[in-house]
């Protein structure tokens, strides 16, 4: 801890600022506390439990899934929530609910994680794959689109994905690792394209309640320690504001958080006209257009014209002749990645 002079160190390194007894093996960037295993464990567990009280994220008896990709974040997630759920009294029904994208050397190591926490913390898992809801795998995507907008299709069909691994599951919830650096990074992104809608509520830690199934992020005030790369996202956009936003944090740890501040702070002018929301013509998902997004991206894949939903491209969906149908319209300007949660 700063300021703590010779009385915070000890030969060998610094004393943990909470106990005074144990070497610090960490330094907190949020608090820059030096801190020992023990103590921040301790702190890190009780401050989500303040987050989920504070936030009212459960009710006594919700069934609660918990997206599982096998990352750091949502293991962390998984075994502190059922940690948690213990100690506390939550009266969750907890699961793991995993999609596989169907990336070669990337999700199925993942997926050999989150069968271990299965076993680990007796937890129910549910995996639903990409390759079973749109008949096609990232690894088959990857090699149609190449590696410029397979963020898109990835990010799109799995928020979908598991919407209705929830809804196989019957649960009331589901969470998500999602922590404080994700949040920033969506509120530049959104800022930058200029996407007022998704601005209003990327920052908000539940979302969704008037959609199938409402999606909770305890972590959305936890910064990243390090985080990994999927292996066909190096392009894009996202990166770039992760790039950014960690030059930030080098200077101060805190502009997270501020990004984050200014992000629920923005005001949506109330003459500012906000997308409908409706259901898709063609699956039934939640939509405020005639066709999901997801719908869109799959009806190309399948002509063969695997642009056809990503960015400006024309003769899109229900285009008679070339000419460009209300559908094309809808999806123009949203490009590259889902920014939704
Ligand atoms: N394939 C997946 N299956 C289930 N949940 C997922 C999957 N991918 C992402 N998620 C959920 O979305 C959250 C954010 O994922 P993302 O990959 O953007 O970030 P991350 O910080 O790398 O998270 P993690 O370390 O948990 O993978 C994850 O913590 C997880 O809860």
């Amino acid at each position: 801890m700063e300021g703590e002079g010779e009385r915070g160190r000890k030969r060998g390194g610094r004393v943990c600022c909470v106990c005074n007894k144990e070497r610090a093996s960490v330094k907190r960037p949020k608090t820059l506390q030096h801190m020992c295993r023990e103590c921040f464990f301790n702190a890190f567990e009780s401050e989500i439990h303040q987050v989920i009280i504070q936030n009212s994220l459960f009710i006594a008896g919700d069934r609660v899934a918990i997206g599982a990709s096998g990352g750091k974040d949502s293991t962390v997630l998984a075994y502190v929530l059922s940690k948690l759920n213990r100690l506390h009294n939550y009266g969750l029904n907890l699961f793991l609910l995993s999609v596989d994208e169907g990336i070669t050397g990337y999700r199925d190591d993942s997926l050999q994680t989150v069968h271990r926490n299965h076993l680990q913390y007796q937890l129910p898992l549910q995996v639903v794959s990409y390759k079973d809801l749109y008949g096609w795998t990232m690894d088959q995507i990857v090699d149609v689109i190449g590696f410029k907008n397979n963020c898109t299709f990835c990010g799109v069909f799995r928020r979908q994905a598991l919407d209705r691994g929830a809804a196989l599951l019957k649960v009331d919830k589901l969470v998500t690792g999602h922590n404080a650096d994700d949040i920033a990074e969506t509120v530049l992104l959104n800022l930058l394209r200029g996407d007022v809608a998704r601005l209003s509520r990327c920052t908000s830690i539940t979302t969704g309640e008037d959609g199938p199934i409402p999606r909770c992020k305890p972590f959305k005030y936890t910064l990243d320690y390090f985080s990994t790369e999927c292996i066909y996202s190096p392009n894009a956009y996202r990166g770039f504001a992760r790039e950014f936003i960690k030059d930030l944090e080098r200077i101060r740890p805190r502009a997270i958080l501020d990004i984050i501040k200014s992000g629920e702070n923005f005001r949506i002018s109330t003459t500012t006209k906000m997308p409908e929301q409706g259901t898709c013509q063609r699956c039934g998902y939640i939509s405020s257009q005639k066709w999901c997004k997801a719908c869109v991206l799959l009806d190309g894949l399948n002509r063969g014209l695997p642009k056809l939903g990503i960015g400006r491209s024309r003769g899109g969906v229900g285009s008679e002749n070339g000419k460009e149908s209300k559908v094309d319209k809808s999806i123009q300007g949203k490009q590259c990645g889902t920014l939704d949660f």
